[in-house]
């Protein structure tokens, strides 16, 4: 059903820019600040302006499918996300990531006294979890000698060349380029191919050794244990998967960490809390980690991984502000202003303040985290086509903060404050030198 916001009575009906869906972190102590009532949701489309430009890459995959398409991978793939699923990929993906390549690592860098760029080591921890869930194939792209593994490389190449086009002046451009096969198009092209015939031959190898089942971990073998085999398709779908969960996670923590670094009572307050914790935190653990949840909040809202976000209009309308819109037309939302609005957050919107997401009943009590709408807050985007990853983000993000901070100090190195910049996701410009110490326990 299409739903058009003129079809609502008033205009207050709305918070900033879209419709109302509830947060979905709904465990242990909880409360929703904006209290609205369920309304209808609309349909969220990519459009050809964002689909063409990514169609080589992404073919039809999820984040580039609208219609019955995107529709019939969002249910197949939401099975990925359920309860018994999201346990698992704790306790054997992350977990193991954790304990045999991060920590090692970090303790390598307070034995050797090196500045590590704590982003790249954080890309490359998200990329090995990503590629386990969505193919079940371990690239190792987090080991001490912080290899240029090809699959990893290829990717990124064909994730920049890609986005490249959506500031070309005219896509008549790239479009010349990709004709003649000359220039980025040419690269590009080349990226491409690596990738997609990568991703093939796990699926070949998968089909062939019959290494899969509904239970396993990988969305690849959920997808060839339920009878879909064909090779484009599959591929399309877990390289949609890689982009969606490569960059998101690593961009958060990165800019959590350094945000962490000057705001000691912060820190102090997390380690607290998860001093409550087992040292590797069980499922229900994680969920009950209030204040760390409210600070990576708090982060993303500053620094939001996805800072701009593009729709096409599906039909004449005419938005709460009386912006008259036409079908076609190109409309972004934008996190990273949004954040950073004084009627929204308040005067004290520009500070680090995770007690805003929080309430306690008396001094001493418990923490409850009191969430936003996801239309006030739409770091994961809002309505139909919210992100599927939130929950595994979460737990991923928590966990690493978890792991880490319990160890160690990150330290950052050179006095500059940072640089936010972004192509489809945020990056702190230059990567993020720090040192590693060993947490001393007090
Ligand atoms: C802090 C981490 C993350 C943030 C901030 C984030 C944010 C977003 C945003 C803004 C979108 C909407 C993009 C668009 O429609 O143009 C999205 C979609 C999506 N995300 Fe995430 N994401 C995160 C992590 C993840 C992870 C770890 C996964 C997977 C394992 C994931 C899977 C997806 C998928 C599949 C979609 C497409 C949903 C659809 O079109 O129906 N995300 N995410």
């Amino acid at each position: 059903m299409d739903v058009r916001h003129s079809d609502f009575h008033s205009k207050s009906d709305f918070p900033p820019l879209l419709w109302f869906q509830p947060e979905s972190y709904n465990h242990g102590q909880h409360r929703q600040r904006t209290a609205r009532s369920q309304i209808p949701l609309p349909q969220l489309h990519k459009g050809d302006f964002f689909r063409n430009n990514l169609r080589d890459f992404l073919g039809d995959g999820i984040f580039n499918a609208d219609g019955d398409n995107w529709k019939f991978q969002r249910q197949v793939s939401s099975h990925d996300f359920n309860t018994k699923s999201l346990r698992k990929f704790v306790e054997h993906v992350v977990d193991d990531e954790l304990s045999d390549r991060l920590i090692p690592i970090l303790e390598l860098a307070v034995a050797n006294k090196t500045v590590v760029d704590f982003q790249d080591i954080l890309q490359r921890f998200a990329f090995d979890n990503i590629c386990k869930i969505a193919f079940g194939y371990d690239p190792e792209y987090l080991s001490p000698s912080l290899p240029q593994e090809k699959f990893a490389v290829a990717f990124e190449q064909a994730v920049k060349l890609s986005t490249d086009r959506f500031s070309s002046l005219s896509p008549y451009f790239w479009k010349i380029k990709r004709a003649l096969n000359i220039g980025s198009e040419k690269q590009l092209k080349i990226a491409i191919n690596q990738v997609r015939e990568f991703a093939k031959e796990i699926l070949r190898n998968k089909k062939q050794e019959r290494t899969y089942s509904i239970e396993s971990v990988d969305l690849l073998s959920r997808f060839l244990s339920s009878g879909h085999s064909d090779e484009d398709f599959v591929a399309d779908i877990v390289i949609s998967f890689i982009l969606a969960g490569r960059d998101t996670t690593s961009a958060a923590l990165t800019w959590f960490f350094w945000l962490l670094s000057n705001h000691p009572e912060v820190e102090s307050e997390i380690l607290r809390e998860i001093g409550e914790k087992s040292e590797a935190p069980a499922y229900d653990e994680m969920k009950d980690m209030v204040y760390t949840h409210a600070s990576l909040c708090e982060s993303m809202r500053l620094y939001p991984p996805v800072p701009v976000d593009t729709k096409a209009v599906v039909n004449d309308d005419v938005l709460p502000d009386g912006t008259i819109v036409k079908k076609g037309m190109r409309i972004s939302y934008h996190p990273y202003a949004m954040g950073r609005v004084e009627k929204v957050w308040g005067k004290d919107w520009a500070e680090f303040l995770p007690t805003r997401w929080l309430e306690r009943e008396a001094e001493g009590e418990k923490w409850s985290f009191v969430s936003r709408d996801s239309y006030t807050y739409p770091v994961f985007q809002a309505g139909p086509r919210i992100c599927l990853g939130k929950e595994m983000a979460f737990l991923q993000m928590k966990r690493v903060v978890s792991g880490v901070l319990r160890k160690f100090r990150v330290v950052p190195e050179g006095g500059e404050p940072p640089v936010y910049i972004s192509d489809l996701t945020a990056k702190m410009k230059g990567g993020f030198s720090v040192r590693i110490e060993k947490r001393r326990v007090s």
